[in-house]
């Protein structure tokens, strides 16, 4: 009778010495990330300091004094590594392309899109359909995007800031650059009559932005499903409405709205004969029936035919609602990334200028030496993508303010490959470590961006020659790097440029509150315009 109490007792002991050795004793003896310093006294086996550091959004700047502590790799939880370096480090991880952890599933929405895609050979096909629409070459030689920006600035944004300029009102510099950005990026996916007018339609702003705020929030939501995807789907699997019932609505109706402007921008694409337009980025010949080229839906047409190709490539007969949601899975994904980015940039830098307005006019006299500037009056000529890309001071004003204030300042993670890697010099890091660079810290680097690495100093971005251009270059992560570099890089430096040129080629921009200071959240940033000759 004393036997099953015996073996319960040997069972329940040989349960907890095996948990012992697995929890504890391996990772923080045995295990070769048992040699990377910990950022925390607990890291070693457990993950609780980050996560918690996570849920607060004080991440990137607790690794990063990690760093300064400990050197350029940190071990951040049993199976998670950061490192600040670039042989053995960024170099490796990113540009030999690791693939991506669960973490990015978080990001899916009708399926996959790029940057929900886990494994790289799926993610290269799907990025190759859109990135040369999205580089730098096209982008600055593209008239349909001319077209738009030009009706974009001259109708929307510089009436409405001339009429505030006019009744001395001041307003919400977030709303506003976030409405023109979305209207602009909208206009170059759908094409103009196929896309938002949230300059224009305060409601329907409205509504896109409060819908937004609801997905993307962090400790209700986001948080859950990217760092802690299991216990999320087990709550789930239980029935428990987490995370909150409001994420889930929120991210159907943004589905929905994704769908209806592809369903606006199919209606055009379907009615244009063939060839479509807009692969020859010097062709400003509207098709029939557009009436304007600033109506073609570069981007939805680029994918959709992609899309179309690829299945047919695989001896698929394509079936019109995959390609449909596939379509609109990327576009709702272009308008996620590329809606508070550009806007939070903009917002940093109206907050540097305003407190070294030495850096300012300096700004100001570029822009007004453009030729032509870019002018209030819509029969004014409109100033070229390639001059505007070409003002010395403007293109380091923006990456001074993208270094300083990376929007995605943490994580990027990857996950080492079979075979494990030799990582910041420690050799045999075991297949499976979660392995993750940070813009916040790769950016304060004192021997690549100086001592005053703190500072707002654009000029650090005009010195040392091509040399210097090239360090600052491989250094710089405000869009991370390799294969899955952020492919609308190029759109929002555009986009930003054009907005600063508007603004401050036509007025003086003055904060409302002095001591007011931009926020990573959405946080109102009051401005006035004063108009200047
Ligand atoms: C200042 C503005 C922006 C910043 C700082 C930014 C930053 C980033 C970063 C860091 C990534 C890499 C994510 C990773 O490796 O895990 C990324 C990816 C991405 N971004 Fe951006 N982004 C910006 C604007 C935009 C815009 C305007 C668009 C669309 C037009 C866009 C579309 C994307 C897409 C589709 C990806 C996924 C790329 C892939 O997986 O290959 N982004 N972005």
């Amino acid at each position: 009778m004393e036997l099953p109490v015996n073996i319960t007792v040997v069972a329940v002991a040989g349960f907890g010495l095996l948990a012992l050795y697995h929890f504890i004793i391996y990772p923080v003896f045995l295990s070769t990330l048992a040699q990377i310093p910990n950022a925390h006294p607990t890291t070693a086996f457990s993950s609780l300091w980050i996560l918690w550091k996570k849920y607060k959004q004080e991440d990137w700047v607790a690794v990063h004094q990690a760093f300064m502590k400990h050197g350029d790799v940190v071990r951040v939880g049993p199976n998670d590594i950061m490192i600040n370096c670039m042989k053995d480090g960024v170099l490796t991880v990113y540009n030999a392309g690791f693939d991506k952890p669960n973490f990015y599933s978080a990001l899916e929405n009708y399926g996959h899109c790029m940057v929900s895609m886990l494994h790289s050979t799926p993610h290269s096909i799907r990025k190759r359909m859109v990135s040369h629409f999205y580089s730098k070459s096209y982008l600055l030689n593209s008239p349909i995007l001319a077209s738009i920006t030009s009706t974009i600035l001259h109708t929307r944004l510089l009436p409405y800031l001339k009429e505030r300029a006019d009744s001395s009102a001041s307003f919400d510099l977030g709303e506003i650059t976030s409405a023109a950005a979305i209207d602009l990026n909208t206009s170059y996916s759908f094409g103009l009559a196929s896309a938002t007018n949230y300059m224009q339609d305060s409601t329907a702003a409205q509504n896109y932005i409060s819908l937004y705020r609801t997905r993307v929030l962090w400790r209700e939501n986001m948080f859950w499903k990217m760092e802690l995807p299991g216990l999320t789907s087990f709550l789930q699997s239980l029935g428990l409405p987490f995370p909150s019932p409001t994420y889930s609505t929120a991210h159907r109706k943004l589905e929905d709205l994704t769908l209806s402007f592809c369903d606006r921008a199919s209606t055009i694409y379907t009615s244009l004969p063939s060839p479509k337009p807009s692969s020859d980025p010097h062709d400003t010949t509207p098709a029939a029936p557009l009436s304007h080229i600033s109506d073609f839906p570069t981007i939805y047409a680029q994918l959709r035919s992609s899309l179309e190709a690829h299945a047919l490539e695989h001896s698929e007969k394509p079936n019109a609602d995959t390609i449909r949601k596939q379509t609109a899975s990327e576009l709702f994904d272009v308008l996620i990334a590329g809606f508070d980015t550009s806007t939070l940039i903009l917002k940093h830098l109206v907050w540097h200028l305003s407190r070294h307005p030495t850096l300012e006019s300096r700004l100001v006299a570029e822009l007004r030496s453009l030729d032509p500037p870019l002018r209030i009056s819509s029969d004014a000529p409109f100033p070229s993508a390639k001059a505007l890309d070409a003002l010395p001071f403007l293109d380091a004003a923006i990456h001074e303010t993208l270094r300083l204030h990376p929007p995605a300042p943490g994580f990027l993670p990857r996950v080492v490959p079979a075979g494990g890697a030799r990582i910041g010099g420690f050799a045999d890091v075991p297949a499976g470590t979660r392995v993750s660079a940070q813009a916040h810290s790769l950016h304060r680097n004192e021997e690549v961006w100086g001592a005053d690495v703190e500072e707002f100093r654009p000029e650090r971005w005009m010195e040392g020659g091509k040399e210097g251009d090239m360090e600052r270059l491989r250094w710089f992560w405000a869009f991370g790097s390799g294969g899955r570099m952020c492919v609308g890089r190029g759109f929002a430096v555009f986009q930003i440029k054009y907005l600063v040129a508007a603004m401050y080629t036509n007025f003086r921009v003055r904060m409302v509150d002095e001591g007011a200071v931009p926020d990573y959240t959405g946080g109102v940033l009051r401005v006035r315009v004063e108009g200047v000759e």
